[in-house]
């Protein structure tokens, strides 16, 4: 199982959450890979961990102001990159041209989709991994793997009947061991997880007890 941390806009420190992310990964032998705020990459990487991007933008190099340039993220220390997002929903058009550029810049990528029918849509584009993230689930620390277990085994017959070399990882209220159990059992191959680390009073504690099942 991969064990993806996205720390979006949290006030966490990213650099303990990295740090503890890689003795967590170097200990148990399980992959961990955190996704700070872009311009966080840097020290994160520096830590050693596997480091992430939250989302490149659908360009090339050229006049784009304000976008988040795919080689600009490998430069910074990025080995892949999340894309879309239930809270910033992207256009298949620019979803199709993210991914584009992430494989330009050599970025392993996750697209994240709010339900099996877009799971199905997004493995269609190609990417490494799709993650299956239903809205309404996001940051409650109810598990989809436990709450709407069907929910992950759709996603995981969606994206095989579409492309069977495309992984699918859940994500939303996910937090321990358990969940982590659960969302194998279903079919996932890993986990997107966020407030569950990002909010947790000791992350390292967090992180523990998430890969204790794999451990
Ligand atoms: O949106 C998520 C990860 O991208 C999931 O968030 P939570 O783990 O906070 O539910």
């Amino acid at each position: 199982m991969f064990v993806l941390v996205n720390l979006k806009a949290y006030p966490c420190d990213p650099v303990e959450i990295a740090e503890a992310a890689a003795d967590v990964s170097d200990e148990t032998g399980v992959r961990v890979a955190v996704a700070p705020q872009a311009a966080h990459l840097p020290a994160v990487a520096e830590t050693g961990v596997e480091t992430w991007a939250q989302h490149v933008s659908p360009v090339e190099h050229g006049s784009h102001t304000g976008s988040t340039l795919a080689e600009a993220v490998a430069d910074a220390g990025a080995a892949g990159t999340l894309i879309n997002h239930s809270e910033a929903r992207r256009k298949l058009a620019d979803i199709d041209a993210s991914l584009d550029a992430a494989e330009r810049a050599d970025l392993e990528t996750v697209v994240c989709a709010n339900n099996p029918d877009q799971v199905g849509a997004a493995a269609a584009l190609g990417p490494d991994a799709v993650a299956v993230e239903p809205p309404e689930l996001i940051g409650t620390g109810t598990p989809v793997s436990k709450a709407d277990p069907d929910i992950v085994t759709d996603a995981v017959d969606a994206a095989a009947a579409v492309d069977e070399s495309v992984d699918v990882f859940c994500g939303a209220g996910i937090s321990t061991g358990d969940d982590l159990d659960a969302a194998a059992d279903l079919g996932a191959t890993g986990v997107l997880l966020a407030s569950g680390v990002a909010k947790a009073d000791d992350p390292r504690a967090a992180l523990e007890d998430l890969v204790e099942p794999l451990a």
